[in-house]
């Protein structure tokens, strides 16, 4: 690792951290206000902590396989440069490459007002794998920033190809709640949403989504804001975006929880991703050369605060 970018990470109170996951490093960042967790195998925030309150995004003690494409995402994955399953080849993984993948830390910082800032990249061209699987060059950026407020993921990614590339993607937040049946979701309604628990069919949200159980659903062009209350916990989640034309609300159930790998009998219970993204009729298209930036910006409230 660069000792130079090791300095600066030292300098703003963070290391790096062999991790069980893939057997990959952590960046561990501690400060007064908050912590935060950003694993280099998948490229993701796995935690995000504020000083005397429980994590913002869900933990949980299943390890998961160790397998390249087993399962195991928590935090806020990145789904690219597919959403959901490759619709030409059925044996590739869903939700696309880049959360398979090493990610490389490339810059440790601060922002002008104090914000801690870092930086990870991915570029197909480190992974010839990627290029076997993805005929298009690309390289995406991560830049975090965090505060005693919330945390901040601006995403961009590039095509270095001379071809338009097709994209489908989504930051695939799982956000920790106390009861999943009490949790609500505000900032929906009147939204039109996929269902994909029955069978595609399209309806309109009405009202809050509560409870957030057993749900896979795309809203298609919706708002850039929409809320988490938790009434268990006393919080709001505020969830802002740009770039993100779909909000992907996703909570397996018990039954399909069980079937999975990847989680323990209760997780489930414990979250709901909110997932910023474009999917569905909201895919598009980078023209060679061209970047598209996704931001996902959240910040946490007690509940009854405006
Ligand atoms: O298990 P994965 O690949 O992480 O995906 C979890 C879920 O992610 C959601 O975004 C999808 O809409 C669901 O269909 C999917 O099951």
């Amino acid at each position: 690792m660069n000792g130079q970018l090791m300095k600066e990470l030292e300098e703003l109170g963070g290391e790096i951290r062999p991790a069980s996951l893939k057997k990959c490093d952590e960046i561990i960042i501690d400060q007064p206000g908050f912590s935060a967790v950003i694993a280099l195998w998948g490229g993701h925030l796995v935690s995000f902590t504020p000083s005397g309150q429980p994590d913002l995004l869900f933990q949980s003690e299943n390890k998961g396989g160790e397998g390249r494409f087993g399962r195991r995402h928590f935090g806020v994955p990145v789904c690219w440069p597919w959403f959901g399953a490759n619709e030409e080849q059925e044996d590739f993984p869903a939700h696309g490459l880049a959360r398979y993948f090493r990610w490389e830390f490339i810059e440790a910082g601060r922002f002008k007002n104090g914000d801690v800032k870092i930086v990870i990249r991915l570029a197909s061209e480190d992974h010839p794998l990627i290029e076997e699987m993805w005929p298009y060059a690309f390289e995406l950026r991560q830049v975090f920033r965090f505060s005693s407020k919330g945390f901040r993921i601006n995403f961009t990614a590039a095509n270095l190809s001379d071809k338009p590339m097709p994209v489908s993607e989504a930051l695939h937040t799982y956000f920790h709640v106390a009861d999943n049946k009490t949790a609500q979701v505000h900032g929906l309604d009147q939204v039109t949403y996929v269902d994909k628990f029955d069978e595609g069919r399209e309806y309109q949200q009405q009202g809050v989504v509560t409870p957030c159980n057993h749900m896979d659903r795309v809203y298609v062009s919706s708002p850039e804001e929409c809320e988490i209350h938790d009434p268990d916990m006393q919080r709001r989640l505020i969830i802002q975006t740009e770039g993100s034309g779909s909000t992907v609300l996703w909570n397996p159930g018990g039954k399909l929880a069980k079937k999975r790998a990847d989680m323990d009998k209760e997780d489930y219970c414990r979250f709901v991703c909110v997932e910023a993204g474009n999917a569905l009729s909201d895919a598009y298209v980078i023209a060679p050369g061209e970047i598209h930036q996704l931001k996902l910006k959240v910040k946490h409230k007690p509940l009854m605060e405006d």
